[in-house]
């Protein structure tokens, strides 16, 4: 039995989490990390009277083996960095941290020798996008992603497209063309993330979408991904909470254990 605490257990993705976590015979759901967790009625958020619930990183005392975070870009450092030092090894769907947190947790993580994983997205269609844009940009130096995302979200870009920028600049083997085109309004191609254009998106009815577009001459190639429910990233959670049990480093992306 696999035991586990969620930071963020309260939210969309840690609700989605703790239905997962209920509906698997090798989990078990210890505790939960989340403010205001102690004026709250457990059944409310699907927990059984014996789950440890706490409201402050400082309080959390658990037997937990692994630690789910999908919590805000500023708290999941420290969460992430608390559950290293005490031996829980992390997996992190937290979007929008910062490439200095990332490699202090990297290096913490093998310090400890604690097994980990940090993935942008737990998506199967969002991971293989990302890998069938790395390859279409070798042939495509010129690329733009487009992500859209629902009303709530607080991040922008998000962590996918992100690292769908970064992948793709470092695939291309030419340089893009230069554009002569002058922004006459703030924002209009985009935020630039290491030459990539990336467009954010926010509008209701949307949860989690994303299209690279390449260009050519005469010709162009658009790759595109939806997560159509938040239920499309828990296959990945399930396949990483036994798999970081046995690494002993921590690694970015869930390519990296499918
Ligand atoms: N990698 C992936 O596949 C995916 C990643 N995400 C990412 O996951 C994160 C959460 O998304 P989502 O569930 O939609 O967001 P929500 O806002 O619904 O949930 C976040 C939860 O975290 C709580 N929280 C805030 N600070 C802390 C803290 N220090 N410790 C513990 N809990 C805390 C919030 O409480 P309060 O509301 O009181 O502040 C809230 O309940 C985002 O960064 C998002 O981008 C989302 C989907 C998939
Ligand atoms: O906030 C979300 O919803 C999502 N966040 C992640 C990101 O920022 O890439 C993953 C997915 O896009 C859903």
């Amino acid at each position: 039995m696999i035991k586990v605490i969620v930071a963020g257990f309260m939210g969309s993705m840690g609700q989605k989490t703790v239905e997962m976590i209920k509906q698997t015979d090798d989990f078990q759901l210890v505790a939960g990390l989340g403010p205001h967790a102690q004026e709250i009625d457990k059944s409310e958020y699907h927990l059984a009277d014996d789950v440890q619930v706490f409201d402050q990183l400082n309080k959390v005392e658990t037997d937990a083996d692994v630690w789910v975070d999908f919590t805000l870009p500023n708290s999941a450092f420290e969460n992430v960095k608390f559950a290293i030092e005490h031996g829980i090894h992390p997996v992190v769907g937290t979007s929008g941290m910062s490439d200095a947190h990332l490699t202090e947790l990297t290096q913490l993580a093998a310090e400890k020798h604690v097994g980990g994983l940090i993935a942008p997205n737990f998506g199967l269609s969002a991971v293989l996008l990302m890998k069938f844009a790395q390859e279409a940009a070798k042939y495509f130096p010129d690329a733009e992603v487009i992500e859209m995302h629902h009303e709530d979200k607080l991040d922008a870009p998000s962590g996918t497209a992100i690292s769908t920028a970064k992948m793709i600049a470092e695939a291309r083997e030419q340089n893009p063309s230069a554009s002569k085109t002058e922004a006459t309004i703030d924002g209009a191609r985009g935020g630039d993330v290491e030459g990539v254009p990336v467009h954010s998106v926010r509008l209701p009815g949307y949860v989690a979408h994303e299209q690279v577009l390449f260009g050519g001459s005469g010709e162009a190639l658009t790759i595109r991904q939806d997560s159509f429910d938040r239920s499309s990233f828990m296959s990945g959670v399930k396949i990483a909470i036994p798999a970081v049990i046995k690494e002993t480093s921590l690694m970015i992306g869930l390519e990296n254990i499918l």
